[in-house]
C-alpha cells in the first residue's frame, strides 16, 4: 500500500522532503499558507526530477502522488509521517504541533527539521510529546542522505526504530543522537566554519571566493570522503592518531581561532559580504547555482558508489531494495533507468562509451537473472563478452528515462548471446541496438568452459523460450 507523507511547511526545506518522499513512491500532502508554495515546491520538484534518479542504475519506485491542502488538518489525515519544516521560531513550531495533533494519527511519526532546537524543547507543550522527533535534514534534501535523527527518553525505542528503518528506506542516513544538544552534530562545524570565515572577511584577509576556495580545493574534498578523524588519522602518518593529536593539539590554544567570538554582523559587514559574493557568483541566478551544486553533488557521490564509500555505499545499499525482478517472457527489460548528466560529452548527448556500459549493465542483468549472480561470481565462475556490435540510432539526452529489452538469442554450453534494445520510455523510440556475444569462463584457469548446471538449464530455458516467442 503507498504510504503518505505530510509536509507542513513547503519551502526550501520542505520542497526537498516533499521531493525525497515522492521520488521514492510515497504521496505527499502539503500545507503551506504561502500562496507561492505551490509552484516553489513545483520547481524544487523539477530539480529533484533531474537530479535524484541519476545518483541510480536503477529506475527509482514509480513517483507518489502529490497534493497541496488549505488546512493542516486535511494535510495530517492518514499521513503516517508528518514532517514539519516552518521557520525556524520555538513558538511557531510548538503551535503547529498543538494543531496538527488534534487531527493526526497517534501512530504517527513527526519529523522537525530544525536546525537548532532540541527535540525536549519542541516536545514542551504538545498533547503527545512521544510522537515528536528531530529529522534535521542538509539542504538539498533530495540528495544529501544525512538526517540527524534527535530522541529524548519520551520516545520509544519502537518509534525510534520505526523512524530509522524509514528514513533509511527513503535512501537517507539517519544518525541518531540520543543526548540532546542545541543545534545537534554537524550545525556545530558549520557554525563554527561560518564564525572563522566571517571574522576573516571583516578582519579584511580574505573574500566570500577565497573563502569558498579554500574549501573547495583543499579539505572540502577530504571531508567528503573521509570526515574528520579519519582524515587525521592519515595525517598522523605511520604514527597515527595519538602522534597527530601531540603534534597539533597544543595549536588549538595558540591563537589560531576566533572560537567563540562572534563578529557583530553590522549593516556594513553584512553589505561587504553580499557585494563580494555577488561579484563572485552573481552572474548565476538561484536555480542555475542549483543545478551547477546538484550536478556536482551527483557526480562526486557516482564517483563514491564506484569505491563503494560513505555517500556512495549508502546509494548501493539502497539500490538493492528496489532492484525489480525480471521476468522470463521476451522482451526482459533488463535495464530500467535515467541517463545521468555526466554520461553525456561535448556534443552534448551521451557518449558512445556509455552505450557500451548501458548494454553491459543489461548483461549483467540476465547473468543474475540465470544465476550467475555475485555469489556464483565469487565462486569462480563468470561470463566473459567475447563480441559485441553496437548500433547508434538516435541521440540519448542527460535527464531521459531509458529501457534495454533483452532477448536471448543463443544459450548453449558455454554460449550465451543476447540481442539488446536500447527505447526512450515516453515515447518507445528506438535509440540504440547491440549484439552481444559471452563465453562461460572457470576464474581461476581464464578459459572458457560449461557453466554450473543449473545456471545452464537456465540460459537453454530462457533461448527456447526467446526463440519460440
Ligand atoms: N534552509 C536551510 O539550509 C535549512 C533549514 N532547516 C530548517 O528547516 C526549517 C525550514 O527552513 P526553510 O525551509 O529554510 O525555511 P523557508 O522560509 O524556506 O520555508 C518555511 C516555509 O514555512 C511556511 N510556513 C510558515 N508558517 C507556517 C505554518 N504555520 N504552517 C505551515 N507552513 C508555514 C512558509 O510559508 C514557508 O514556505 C527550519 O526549521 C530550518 O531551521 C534545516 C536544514 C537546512
Ligand atoms: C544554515 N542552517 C543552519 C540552516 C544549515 C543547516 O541546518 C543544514 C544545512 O543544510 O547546511
Amino acid at each position: 500500500m503507498t504510504k503518505t507523507a505530510a509536509i507542513i511547511g513547503g519551502g526550501v526545506i520542505g520542497g526537498g522532503w516533499a521531493a525525497r518522499f515522492l521520488l521514492n513512491g510515497w504521496d505527499v500532502r502539503v500545507f503551506d499558507p504561502d500562496p507561492e508554495a505551490e509552484r516553489k515546491i513545483n520547481e524544487v520538484l523539477g530539480n529533484a526530477r533531474h537530479a535524484l534518479p541519476m545518483l541510480y542504475d536503477i529506475a527509482l519506485p514509480r513517483e507518489g502522488r502529490l497534493s497541496f491542502h488549505a488546512s493542516m488538518s486535511e494535510a495530517v489525515a492518514g499521513a503516517s509521517w508528518i514532517q514539519e519544516s516552518v521557520p525556524e521560531r520555538l513558538a511557531l513550531k510548538r503551535k503547529v504541533y498543538q494543531t496538527l495533533q488534534e487531527h493526526c494519527d497517534a501512530g504517527a511519526i513527526i519529523g522537525s527539521s530544525t536546525s537548532g532546537f532540541k527535540p525536549s524543547e519542541l516536545q514542551g507543550c504538545a498533547t503527545r510529546p512521544e510522537q515528536i522527533v528531530v529529522t534535521h535534514p542538509f539542504n538539498p534534501v533530495y540528495l544529501l542522505p544525512l538526517i540527524e535523527l534527535v530522541t529524548t527518553d519520551k520516545n520509544s525505542a519502537g518509534l525510534v526504530a520505526r523512524a530509522s528503518d524509514t528514513l533509511t528506506a527513503l535512501g537517507l542516513y539517519p544518525l541518531h543522537v540520543n543526548k540532546e544538544i542545541d543545534a545537534h552534530i554537524a550545525d556545530r562545524f558549520l557554525e563554527a566554519v561560518w564564525r572563522e570565515a566571517l571574522w576573516l572577511i571583516k578582519d579584511g584577509i580574505a573574500t566570500t571566493e577565497e573563502i569558498d576556495n579554500a574549501i573547495r580545493y583543499g579539505f572540502g574534498l577530504r571531508w567528503g570522503q573521509m570526515g574528520l578523524f579519519e582524515t587525521y588519522r592519515v595525517a598522523g602518518g605511520e604514527a597515527g592518531m595519538k602522534h597527530f593529536i601531540d603534534q597539533f593539539g597544543p595549536c588549538l590554544s595558540w591563537p589560531w581561532t576566533k572560537l567563540m567570538d562572534v563578529p557583530e554582523l553590522t549593516d556594513e559587514l553584512a553589505q561587504m559580504i553580499a557585494d563580494q559574493s555577488d561579484a563572485q557568483s552573481g552572474h548565476l541566478s538561484i536555480r542555475e547555482l542549483e543545478r551547477k551544486r546538484d550536478n556536482n553533488l551527483i557526480a562526486m557521490m557516482r564517483a563514491l558508489r564506484q569505491q563503494g564509500n560513505a555517500a556512495g555505499r549508502l546509494i548501493n545499499d539502497h539500490q538493492v531494495t528496489f532492484r525489480p525482478v525480471l521476468s522470463d517472457d521476451p522482451p526482459i527489460i533488463s535495464v530500467r533507468r535515467v541517463i545521468p548528466a555526466d554520461w553525456t560529452d561535448y556534443n552534448g548527448h551521451m557518449n558512445e562509451g556509455r552505450y557500451g556500459q548501458l548494454f553491459s549493465d543489461a548483461a549483467d542483468a540476465v547473468m543474475t537473472h540465470v544465476g550467475a549472480d555475485a555469489a556464483y561470481i565469487e565462486a569462480g565462475n563468470s561470463y566473459f563478452t567475447a563480441e559485441i556490435t553496437i548500433k547508434f540510432l538516435a541521440e540519448a539526452q542527460a535527464g531521459e528515462h531509458v529501457i534495454v529489452e533483452t532477448r536471448v538469442t543463443e544459450g548453449a554450453g558455454k554460449k550465451l548471446r543476447c540481442y539488446h534494445e536500447m527505447k526512450r520510455e515516453n515515447d518507445g523510440e528506438l535509440l540504440a541496438t547491440s549484439d552481444q556475444f559471452m563465453l562461460h569462463v572457470n576464474l581461476e584457469t581464464r578459459k572458457s568452459c560449461d557453466p554450473l548446471p543449473e545456471v545452464l538449464a537456465r540460459v537453454e530455458a530462457l533461448a527456447t523460450l526467446h526463440k519460440e516467442a
